[in-house]
């Protein structure tokens, strides 16, 4: 018999041998808001749950436990110990831009460490091939992420699919780049295209958290009061924008200027708002900007001296979701670049 810690009331409870485990596995359906912890290699998922053998972790309706591993998970939130790193198990996220690059990387993170995900793209988008990556915990809907009615569609396949929503991670965005003034062609910015980055970038940003939070409003609290998590994705450039960029930074920068106002808006329901800017990250979207563009930034990253790569963008949503503590803030993942 060993001892084991359940949430924050200490308890002891009798070490379920394996034909326990399995029979909890098979009758237990994981509940809504359930975290479990995941360690490195020692860990098996079932439809049911997460359980881990010679560790000797298992997820019922109550809770997960873990012998000498030392980590310990519950409703309320999850412990991690030396042994490893985890991840809310059975989280339901909704990745808008998840098609491609930053989003798409979110989204295989995210299923791959137990969480079930929407992609929200648009139609032309590779969106139904990496919901088929994500097997049968992805599901691909068609969005523009400017559409009132292609959201709402949105969240209700995610309901009907999954029941729930935790997480939304908003990465559909697009880049522009235009002096204000081309002397050369006696030509001013062109005002639509300064109209529709804000439009997809800011305003996109904004319908879809006002629709999701909504959705996310019905979780069951956990034990911090918390029901889910908003991650937006600013950039760099809403900080230290370059010549051309001011329609991409006024949209980047009017994220980061809504994420402390709707994180205190949400506090009542319980919903985080964090924003992460990121800066140079190899994904399509850099891949198209001119190579010597792209040569000269990546040699300003202090260190790493490189792109970053979408995993580890993916990290730091991951970091978002578990630590609760982060709220209202702008975070920049960026080696240390400072764009002139
Ligand atoms: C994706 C993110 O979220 C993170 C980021 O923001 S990454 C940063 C993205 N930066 C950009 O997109 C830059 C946008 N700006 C531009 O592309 C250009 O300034 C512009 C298209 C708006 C104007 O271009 P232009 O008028 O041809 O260039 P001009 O400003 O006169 O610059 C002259 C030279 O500097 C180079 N240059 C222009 N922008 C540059 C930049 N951002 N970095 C390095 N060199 C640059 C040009 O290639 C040109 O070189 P050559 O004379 O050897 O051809
Ligand atoms: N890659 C980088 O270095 C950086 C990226 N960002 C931001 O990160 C986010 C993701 O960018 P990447 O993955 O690099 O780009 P990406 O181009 O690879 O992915 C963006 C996705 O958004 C989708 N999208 C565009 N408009 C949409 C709309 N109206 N509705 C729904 N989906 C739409 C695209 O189809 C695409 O799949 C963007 O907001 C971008 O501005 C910010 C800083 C740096």
């Amino acid at each position: 018999m060993s001892s084991y810690l359940l949430c924050d009331q200490p308890k002891v409870v009798q070490e379920p041998g394996p034909d326990k485990i399995k029979e909890e596995i098979k009758s237990k359906v994981l509940r809504p808001g359930l975290w479990c912890c995941l360690l490195y290699a020692r860990c098996w998922m079932s439809e049911a749950g997460c359980w881990v053998s010679e560790a000797g972790c298992w997820v019922s309706e109550a809770g997960c436990w873990v012998s000498e591993a030392g980590c310990w998970v519950s409703e309320a939130g999850c412990w991690v110990s030396e042994a490893g790193c985890w991840v809310p198990l059975g989280l339901v996220g909704l990745v808008t831009g998840g098609a491609s690059g930053l989003g798409r990387g979110t989204a295989e993170h995210l299923v791959k460490h137990g969480g079930r995900v929407v992609i929200c793209d648009l139609p032309s988008s590779k969106g139904r091939e990496a919901a088929k990556q994500l097997a049968g915990n992805g599901a691909f809907v068609p969005v523009d992420v400017t559409s009132e009615d292609d959201v709402k569609n949105a969240l209700q396949t995610t309901v009907d699919k999954f029941g729930r929503l935790d997480v939304v991670v908003n990465c559909a965005g697009i880049i522009t780049a235009s002096r204000v003034y081309n002397v050369k062609k006696d030509q001013p910015f062109d005002l639509k295209a300064f109209q529709r980055t804000i439009d997809v970038n800011l305003i996109g940003t904004f319908n879809v958290i006002r629709l999701a939070v909504g959705l996310i409003s019905k979780n069951a609290s956990d034990g911090d009061g918390q029901r889910g998590v908003i991650i937006n994705t600013s950039s760099v450039a809403a900080f230290d924008g370059q010549i051309g960029q001011a329609a991409y930074s006024a949209s980047k920068a009017g994220i980061v200027g809504m994420t402390l106002p709707l994180a205190r808006d949400l506090a009542k329901q319980g919903i985080r708002v964090v924003t992460i800017a990121p800066g140079m990250f190899r994904t399509p979207l850099v891949d198209a900007m001119p190579e010597k563009v792209l040569r000269e930034l990546e040699a300003g990253v202090p260190f790493p001296s490189r792109l970053g790569q979408p995993h580890e963008f993916a990290l730091l949503v991951q970091s978002i979701i578990q630590n609760p503590m982060l709220n209202g803030e702008t975070i920049r993942l960026d080696g240390a670049l400072r764009m002139q």
